[in-house]
């Protein structure tokens, strides 16, 4: 077993400097002065129109691509799921698994038995004896998934990891994303769903033109202090049917259940980022967010708040 690699004293544990990155020697520059710091336990977003580069940023990160120009610095223990899963291996899924979790350095049994469990999380155990090709572009999807949770990485990169998968699977991907970043791990994503973890990330960046913006600083706001007076937020999410939402949610939530099941919790805007977190990373049931609205301004200061289900309409 690889000895994890420590953290600097700054937490970055990766770094990109003055990247650029073409294809073919006369090829357009898809990327260019690239400087960006990835530290440990962080979360972050990379968004950009189509073809700006994201994929080719994440295949940067996560080590399996390299720079024309520029350097990367540090490699912690990562894992990364492509865009496109090559799938056409011959192996089922739990003996690919199983392999992929020898690979990533845990012994025969534990990688047996970590492949059957995060199969059966991601509601794909029926398929464990199907062989990868044979698999429908769903489970092959979950598979994919699961073979980079499976390394227990320190970082973890996933390039629209979500698509293809069912609600139940999505929402179990929020969970794990949630937990390794509580664990002190990182996970670097792009997704083309704006609301993909919404509220969660500590860092948005934005491809642009070949360059990188930082387009929204981590900003978690737990206090109420950062926001301002009276805008509230309308998060609306999405659960088992007739599941409550935890109790001691941040910004002490209005809470009304839509006539379709769903939970809308209304709550001042400087707690939006916080309660998003925390339904993200909430015990069972996983929560689904499925729209994030500005609700308009607080009519008095002093609104009554409840956390209460209020099954009005
Ligand atoms: N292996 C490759 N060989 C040649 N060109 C490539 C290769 N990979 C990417 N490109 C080109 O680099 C540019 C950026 O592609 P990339 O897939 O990184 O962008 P993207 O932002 O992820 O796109 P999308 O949102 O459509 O997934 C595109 O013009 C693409 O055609």
């Amino acid at each position: 077993m690889r000895a994890p690699r420590p953290p600097s004293p700054s937490g970055v544990f990766l770094e990109l400097r003055g990247v650029g990155r073409r294809y073919g020697l006369r090829g357009p520059w898809v990327l260019s002065g690239i400087d960006l710091d990835v530290a440990a336990g962080t979360l972050v977003r990379i968004e950009g129109t189509n073809g700006t580069g994201k994929s080719t940023l994440l295949r940067l990160i996560a080590g399996i691509d390299q720079p024309t120009v520029g350097r990367v610095a540090g490699r912690p223990r990562t894992a990364y799921v492509p865009e496109r899963f090559p799938a056409a291996l011959p192996f089922t899924a739990a003996d690919y698994l199983a392999r992929m979790g020898q690979v990533h350095g845990h012994g025969r049994t534990r990688a047996v038995r970590g492949a059957g469990e995060w199969l059966e999380r991601f509601g794909a155990a029926g398929h464990a004896h199907t062989p990868l090709a044979e698999l429908s572009k769903g489970t092959s999807q979950k598979v994919a998934v699961v073979q980079a949770l499976l390394a227990d990485p320190q970082l973890l990169v996933l390039d629209e990891a979500w698509s293809g998968l069912d609600q139940r699977a999505r929402a179990e991907l929020d969970r794990a994303v949630a937990g390794r970043v509580a664990e002190g791990g990182t996970v670097v994503f792009v997704d083309h769903d704006p609301l993909r973890l919404a509220g969660a990330p500590d860092t948005v960046y934005r491809l642009r033109a070949g360059g990188l913006d930082r387009a929204r600083p981590g900003q978690v706001a737990e206090s109420g202090e950062s926001a301002p007076p009276g805008l509230r937020v309308l998060i609306e999410a999405e659960g088992p049917p007739g599941a409550d939402p935890p109790g001691g949610l941040p910004g002490a939530p209005t809470v009304q259940r839509a006539p379709d099941g769903a939970i809308r919790l209304t709550v001042p805007a400087a707690y939006s980022d916080a309660l998003l977190r925390a339904l993200l990373t909430a015990a069972r049931p996983p929560w689904h967010i499925r729209t994030v609205t500005q609700a308009g301004a607080l009519p008095t200061p002093r609104e009554p708040r409840s956390q209460g289900v209020d099954d009005r309409p």
